[in-house]
């Protein structure tokens, strides 16, 4: 059988699917650990340990796909895969402790390459102290960056997806829509317009440290913004039962500042602030009384119901990435 031979099958492909629809599939087949606290589908796991409860998530970086060597070096993909990770830790309330780094290449990669990779993953983790403590190698057609980042709890409990109730606001740290407007321009050949927002795409800066902030401060749900703010939004309100209802002023500023870009481009400000991903701002829920933590700042509320709204008006369906059906 080729590559090109379909496998013989009476059910959908995976291009047929939405990544949420894929995983649904899957979940109910994977086993359940005697220390299964908390079900996959969160931006981490947790997992019990002798003194406490600890946090580990995954993400790939796949050539072509999440970045392209024409425009980012290898210590760009360095940064966003540790980046990306990190994310996904403090979106849980966790603070990183390590990282694991699986990497596949094709044998024309130059050395060089890799060892800016080294440098972009220790650029982002040094500082935290984080430590990058393994990984694997192996050859493939594209590279393929896979890493495993692990968190500390600190006693806490986690900040979920599924705990975000009405009246709660919601409140959003780090910015959006630049990581989408960078991007814009690369595919544009017009990184020139504004190097900020190509840097904000090729090297992404998350509010880390306002993850265990926020649970500290009673966040009720929490996650990283990857997939754009109305699709992960809508994770926030499936999984918890409930409707958020974003506000469209509170994102003005954010539009305002992508508006010469969008302008050049024949692009929408609006649709990178509400549908780009890869910005890895963290959104949260929290009780409408308790004071929000730096940098979180009020973009809409928790209502009953279901869905995502913006100004009430309910979200398009398809919003947002999805590397599959969408
Ligand atoms: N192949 C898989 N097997 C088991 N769980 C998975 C798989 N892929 C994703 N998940 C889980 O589904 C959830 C959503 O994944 P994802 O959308 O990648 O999260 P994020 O956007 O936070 O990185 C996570 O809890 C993740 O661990
Ligand atoms: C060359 C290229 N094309 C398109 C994109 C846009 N893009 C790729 S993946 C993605 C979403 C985030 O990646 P994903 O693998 O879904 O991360 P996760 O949500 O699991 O954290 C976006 C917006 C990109 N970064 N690079
Ligand atoms: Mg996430
Ligand atoms: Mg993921
Ligand atoms: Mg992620």
């Amino acid at each position: 059988m080729t590559a090109d031979t379909p496998v013989p099958s009476d059910g959908p492909l995976v291009a047929e699917l939405s990544e949420d629809a894929l995983l649904a599939r899957i979940f109910p087949l994977l086993p359940v650990g005697a220390d299964t606290h908390v079900p996959p589908g969160d931006d981490a796991a947790v997992v019990a340990a002798p003194d406490g409860r600890f946090v580990v998530t995954t993400d790939v970086l796949v050539e072509d796909r999440h970045f392209r060597r024409a425009w980012s070096s290898g210590e760009d993909v360095g940064r966003r895969a540790a980046v990306q990770n990190l994310a996904d830790v403090a979106a849980m309330g966790a603070r990183p402790t390590s990282l694991v780094v699986s990497l596949v290449m094709p044998g024309d990669l130059p050395v060089s390459w890799v060892e800016g990779l080294a440098r972009g993953l220790a650029a982002e983790c040094g500082p935290l102290g984080v430590g990058v403590v393994g990984g694997d190698l192996s050859g493939g057609p594209v590279v393929v960056v896979a890493v495993t980042a692990h968190g500390d709890l600190a006693g806490r409990a986690p900040v979920l997806r599924s705990g975000a109730r009405p009246g709660d606001l919601v409140a959003h740290a780090g910015v959006v829509g630049r990581s989408a407007a960078g991007l814009a321009l690369l595919e544009a050949g017009r990184a020139d317009l504004d190097r900020a927002l190509v840097d904000a795409h090729l090297r992404p800066v998350a509010p880390l440290a306002a993850g265990p902030l926020a649970a500290a401060a009673g966040a009720t749900a929490m996650l990283d913004v990857s997939d754009g703010l109305l699709r992960d939004a809508g994770r926030i309100a499936r999984a918890s039962g409930v409707r958020i209802d974003l506000d469209a002023a509170a994102l003005a500023a954010d539009r305002e500042r992508l508006g010469v870009v969008a302008g050049e481009l024949g692009g929408v400000a609006e649709r990178w602030v509400l549908d780009g991903g890869e910005d890895h701002g963290l959104l949260a829920t929290f009780p409408a009384d308790s004071p929000l933590p730096v940098p979180f700042r009020v973009v809409g509320r928790v209502g009953e119901g279901s869905g995502v709204s913006v100004d009430g008006v309910p979200a398009p369906a398809r919003s947002g990435w999805d590397h599959f059906a969408g």
